[in-house]
């Protein structure tokens, strides 16, 4: 990152306010009247009616639109374990995106916590104050049995973002990146470096998307994962391969995909070079991808290059899934996210790069258009359509699977977060 860049972000978190979110008030407390229905004594009026139906928060609190980021903080982005509170700027920025792009109340909580056991039991004792809970920057393997344990132990959603939101935009990304580049899932051979949160909900998801498993080459820090390996955990044995290869430079050789979700700077020009004709690379990690753009372009004119960031084209990225993925969950009070909804969301990403681009979208980008092609593949996350588009998929799609106990709202498909 420039100097410049580094000083506008450290400027951007500390000026004029320190940090990224505070709390708003929604009811108006400026008389002795509006104190006493706000406060004592007539707040004891909803406190009596949820302690005899609990379903009453969502009628009488905010629980219905609150969701908590939750992190231990031990893989923060691709910045590793630095611990819980050096977490909380990524955790406020998942609120602020959260508020910003679905109308979804959001807090973080950093966790301080000995064991995964000691993290569970901390986010079940509070589960029952949000409506859900987005857990964030957990490392594997840890995060596959915190995630499954709170989802059987708490009553709802709870979704592990770095796993399903980055599966949800990958799916959506590659299916299209695919399709430019003239390649079908079912034949397409991956190269997937990173072994761990991400890489594995990914994987799967772009195998439930039609990919083989026998086409993905996954990579941890020791190499290729395959049979011949006695150091794997159980997740990262569904994806051991029979094969003789053992490093990036063996795997990459004539793969049509290469999938980061690892680290900086791990993958060279020269492993850009050996890969198919018409390759996809999603250098995901953030903030530093695994190759950055000029590095892998400059080896390749027939390549579809992607990044978690901002500031380049085709940004896969979370962003573009958790809070529209909220909002549908929330609005239909679903009590989970499942493989339905997910792809619901992934195929609804997917489909709005297709269409014509909104003019706010050009304007936020300081761009002319913005056509389906080799440098759009995906929406940008300021897209005004994703918050509909999503919802409104993920809602129905809670719908048909059974997992929502609210019906479709009134007013959607949803057109701004002032909807909500
Ligand atoms: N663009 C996006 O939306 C998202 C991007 N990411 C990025 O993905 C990366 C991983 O995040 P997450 O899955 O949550 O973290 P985890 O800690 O769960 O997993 C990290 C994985 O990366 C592997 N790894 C790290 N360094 C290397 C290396 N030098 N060579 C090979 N493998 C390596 C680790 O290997 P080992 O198992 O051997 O330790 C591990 O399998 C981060 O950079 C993060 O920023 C994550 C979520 C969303
Ligand atoms: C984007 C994100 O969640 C990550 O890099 O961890
Ligand atoms: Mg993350």
């Amino acid at each position: 990152m420039s100097e410049d860049l580094k000083q506008a972000a450290l400027d951007y978190h500390a000026i004029p306010k320190p940090g990224k979110i505070s709390v708003e008030l929604t009811k108006p407390a400026e008389t002795s009247r509006d104190l006493s229905l706000a406060y004592s004594p007539g707040v004891a009026e909803p406190v009596k009616e949820i302690a005899k139906n609990p379903e009453d928060a969502y009628k009488y609190t905010a629980k219905g639109n609150l969701v908590a980021v939750i992190s231990d903080g031990s893989a923060i982005l691709g910045l590793g374990n630095l611990g819980p509170l050096a977490s909380k700027p990524v955790m406020e920025g998942k609120s602020l995106l959260f508020k910003r792009f679905a109308g979804v109340d959001s807090i973080d909580i950093e966790v301080d916590c000995e064991s995964p056991q000691a993290f569970i039991d901390t986010v079940k004792r509070i589960a029952d104050t949000f409506g859900g809970i987005n857990l964030e920057d957990i490392k594997a393997p840890e995060c596959f049995e915190i995630e499954r344990t709170l989802i059987e132990q708490c009553k709802i959603p709870v979704f592990h973002d770095d796993q399903h939101g980055t599966a949800i935009v990958t799916v959506a990304g590659m299916l299209n990146a695919l399709e430019i580049q003239g390649k079908k899932i079912e034949d397409a051979s991956m190269v997937c470096l990173g072994a761990g949160a991400a890489a594995i909900s990914c994987s799967k998801l772009l195998i439930s998307a039609g990919m083989k498993p026998e086409n993905i080459y996954m990579l941890d820090r020791k190499g290729v994962i395959h049979s011949g390996r006695d150091d794997l955990n159980e997740y990262k044995s569904m994806f051991a391969v029979e094969t003789d290869k053992r490093t990036l430079d063996d795997a990459i050789e004539g793969a049509d995909i290469f999938l980061g979700l690892s680290g900086p700077d791990l993958l060279s020009a020269d492993q850009v070079k050996k890969m198919a004709p018409n390759p996809i690379v999603f250098a995901c990690s953030n903030p530093t991808p695994e190759i950055m753009p000029e590095v892998a372009n400059a080896v390749r004119d027939d390549l579809i290059m992607s990044t978690g960031r901002s500031d380049f084209p085709n940004q896969v990225n979370n962003v573009l899934g958790f809070p529209f993925i909220f909002r549908g969950a929330l609005d239909v009070r679903a009590t989970a996210i499942n493989e339905e909804m997910k792809l619901a969301a992934a195929y609804a990403i997917a489909g709005l790069a297709k269409e014509e681009t909104p003019k706010e979208v050009l304007t936020a980008y300081g761009v002319d258009s913005l056509e389906f092609g080799k440098d759009y593949i995906i929406p940008k996350p300021t897209d005004p359509r994703l918050l509909g588009a999503v919802s409104n998929a993920v809602a129905q799609a809670a719908i048909d699977s059974g997992v929502a106990t609210k019906e479709l709202p009134a007013n959607y498909p949803l057109k701004s977060v002032e909807d909500i």
